[in-house]
Formats: C-alpha cells, sequence, structure tokens
C-alpha cells in the first residue's frame, strides 16, 4: 500500500481511513432511514468500496492562474473531506450562488456524488465545487470516496407519481468509465447522460 520503511505513516492513513468510513457509513444509515429505504443499507454497505487520496495544492506562482482543481461534481456515492486551515474549497448551492468554505480542524464536509444523486432520484444534489488557490501557503486535504460495486438500484421508495423515476439502475464503476470517455466530457450531467431515463 505505501513505500517501504514508512509503516507508522501507513498505519496511520488506514486507522483514519477506517475511521472516516464509519462517519461515511453513519451519514448514509442517515439518508436510507430518511427515505424509509433502511431495508437496503446492509446490502449496500457490503458493496461499498473506498478510495482515500491525499491531495497538496501549492500557492501560486506569479503569473500562474489560482485553480487547484476545476469544476465538478464527484462519482462517488459520497465523499467526505478533511482538510489544513488554508481556504480554498468552493461549493456551489442549487440556486447557482458559489459558497466558500472556512475549514475547522474538527469539521468534515459531506459532500453527494453523482451516484447518490441518481440512487436519491434526483432529490440529492452532487454539488459542483472546485478549489481556487490564493496567497502562497499550501493547502492539504484528504478525501474518501465512497463506490459501490455493482448495480446500484433505485429504490422503489423514492419514486411514485409525484416524482417519477429518473434513472435506470447502474454500475457504478460503468458510470465512472463512461465520466472518463469523451462522450461524458461534453454533458452537463453524468448521472443523466449514463443512467437517466
Ligand atoms: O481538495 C478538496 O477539498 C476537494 C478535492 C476534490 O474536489 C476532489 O478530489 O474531487
Ligand atoms: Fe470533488
Amino acid at each position: 500500500m505505501w513505500p517501504a520503511g514508512n509503516g507508522h505513516f501507513c498505519e496511520t492513513v488506514l486507522s483514519y481511513s477506517k475511521l472516516v468510513s464509519e462517519l461515511e457509513q453513519m451519514v448514509k444509515k442517515m439518508v436510507f432511514e430518511s427515505y424509509d429505504a433502511e431495508k437496503y443499507y446492509d446490502s449496500h454497505i457490503q458493496s461499498t468500496t473506498y478510495l482515500l487520496r491525499l491531495i497538496k495544492y501549492r500557492g501560486p506562482q506569479k503569473n500562474e492562474t489560482c485553480i487547484g482543481t476545476s469544476c465538478h461534481t464527484d462519482k462517488s456515492f459520497i465523499t467526505i473531506l478533511h482538510q489544513n486551515e488554508v481556504c480554498g474549497l468552493e461549493i456551489q448551492t442549487k440556486d447557482g450562488e458559489w459558497i466558500c468554505f472556512k475549514p475547522s480542524p474538527s469539521s468534515y464536509v459531506v459532500m453527494a456524488g453523482d451516484a447518490l444523486l441518481a440512487w436519491s432520484n434526483g432529490r440529492i444534489h452532487s454539488p459542483k465545487h472546485r478549489v481556487i488557490m490564493n496567497g502562497n501557503k499550501a493547502r492539504y486535504s484528504i478525501g474518501l470516496f465512497a463506490y459501490h460495486r455493482g448495480i446500484i438500484e433505485i429504490p422503489e421508495e423514492l419514486a411514485d407519481e409525484e416524482h417519477p423515476l429518473q434513472f435506470k439502475p447502474f454500475n457504478h464503476y460503468g458510470l465512472l468509465h463512461f465520466y472518463f470517455t469523451n462522450k461524458a466530457g461534453q454533458t452537463e450531467s453524468t448521472a443523466k447522460a449514463y443512467c437517466g431515463v
């Protein structure tokens, strides 16, 4: 998992990712329960996979643009972000307004990804976000990205006459693969283009 000779760091990262994945599962449970879909929770958890990314953004040099990560939505089910004190993460609300996240050591950002947007039949918004760097201090962030092995079905509890089914069952890794093709790059919503009804 990590180059030899840094066992302590490796163990720390692993125990961190275990703790944050517990947080992810707690959030997921609350989401499933709030939609009366808790009967799908256990099987969903059994198919959950995680990716942990440790990211360093350095401050822009002279004549460099300030972008750290360009505007995107996550392709995960849920993402949990944690970072040092350097600002930079901006998130777009449903109304199109950009808000800057003000970090604190004890705060985590829980972000819905495109797979959760589809699972929730469009009820849960997967927000656009970006990182814009200013100043000269480096920004460090850790992202835990939860994915799903296999097919995600939209619970029947989330579709009715008022909320017609918007998404077909989809393979989450298939959605990721689709995103990395040119076809997905040209669409506003990867989920709609990949598995929209
Ligand atoms: O560094 C951050 O806070 C956000 C990173 C991000 O949006 C991503 O990796 O998808
Ligand atoms: Fe992201």
